[in-house]
């Protein structure tokens, strides 16, 4: 028998396409030059969608829309979809990626977010980070308060060695129950990322937003109460951890009006909703 779909699954699947293509044509033109793609099930709609704008709306003569990807499954959904992929270490050197296009796991209020579900994280930070905007398209799930709410644990990308004792240094900021995520046929071992690194999933109490901290909340891990800025920043002190799978601190627009390039939160986020409408929350533009 063919497998049934279940109404659920169809309702997620039609909010992420909608907040693909809303995102899409919110954020995109043709004549763009380099944009990022970012991994995961719900950016396939986003390629998809601007697959279609430039078929509505070709670029001009001569000029090639370049797509960079954020690992393996991305640079295959680019190429599945006829655009031309290249690689974040090919782009020239003082350009920037004018927008890139990629999904959350989870997103607070403030827009910090939760990623690495699918074990990239690391790619997607460089990709982000090298945009002038950082656009998130996800579906209802995913729009939460605070951290840790709904999505249960930090993915943390770490070197194969170090695994045990990133474990042992996790435990004693507050969370006993981290694990490596491995393949789920156990004789397959651990799962690796498009590094050959390892991800451990380190579940923590919900997490602090930096408004909270502002407000006079203690966030910095008494108790096991992190804040999302300080917890993210001390993981990332501990040897062995290439990347946390916590996008905070500045925004693309936050950064280039302090004169740096890119941010890891997104300047905007789309969520497709439940009743098939969109809301989307937006970081507010510096005017120069
Ligand atoms: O590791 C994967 C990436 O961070 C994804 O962007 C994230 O997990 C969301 O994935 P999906 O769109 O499949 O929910």
């Amino acid at each position: 028998m063919a497998p049934q779909k279940s109404p659920d699954n169809d309702r997620i699947e039609a909010a992420k396409r909608k907040a693909a293509y809303r995102a899409v044509e919110e954020h995109f033109d043709s004549s763009m030059r380099f944009v990022g793609i970012g991994s995961g099930s719900t950016i396939v709609y986003g390629v998809e969608a601007i697959k279609d704008h430039l078929e509505k709306n070709p670029p001009p003569p001569n000029h090639m829309n370049w797509f960079v990807p954020t690992g393996w499954n991305s640079r295959k959904v680019i190429e599945e979809a006829g655009l031309l992929p290249i690689a974040f270490d090919s782009l020239p050197r003082e350009t920037m990626i004018e927008v890139c296009f990629d999904g959350a796991d989870e997103v607070d209020e403030e827009l910090n977010c939760i990623k690495g579900g699918g074990a990239c994280l690391f790619q997607e930070k460089l990709v982000a980070c090298r945009s002038k905007k950082f656009v998130c398209i996800a579906d209802y799930r995913k729009q939460q308060k605070r951290l840790l709410t709904n999505w249960p644990s930090i993915p943390i990308e770490v070197a194969p060695i170090a695994h045990a004792s990133v474990l042992r240094e996790l435990k004693l900021l507050g969370s006993p129950d981290a694990k490596l995520r491995e393949h789920s046929v156990a004789k397959s071992g651990p799962i690796q990322t498009d590094q050959s690194f390892y991800i451990i999933d380190a579940p923590f109490k919900t997490l602090l937003s930096p408004l909270d901290v502002k407000n006079g909340s203690d966030g910095s891990g008494k108790d096991g109460q992190w804040d999302v800025e300080a917890l993210a920043a001390r993981i990332k002190m501990i040897s062995g951890v290439l990347e946390v799978g916590l996008f905070h601190g500045m925004n693309g627009y936050e950064a280039q009006a302090a004169g740096l390039q890119g941010g890891q939160k997104p300047v905007a986020v789309y969520f497709g909703m439940e009743d098939g409408e969109i809301s989307v929350s937006r970081a507010e533009e510096i005017k120069k």
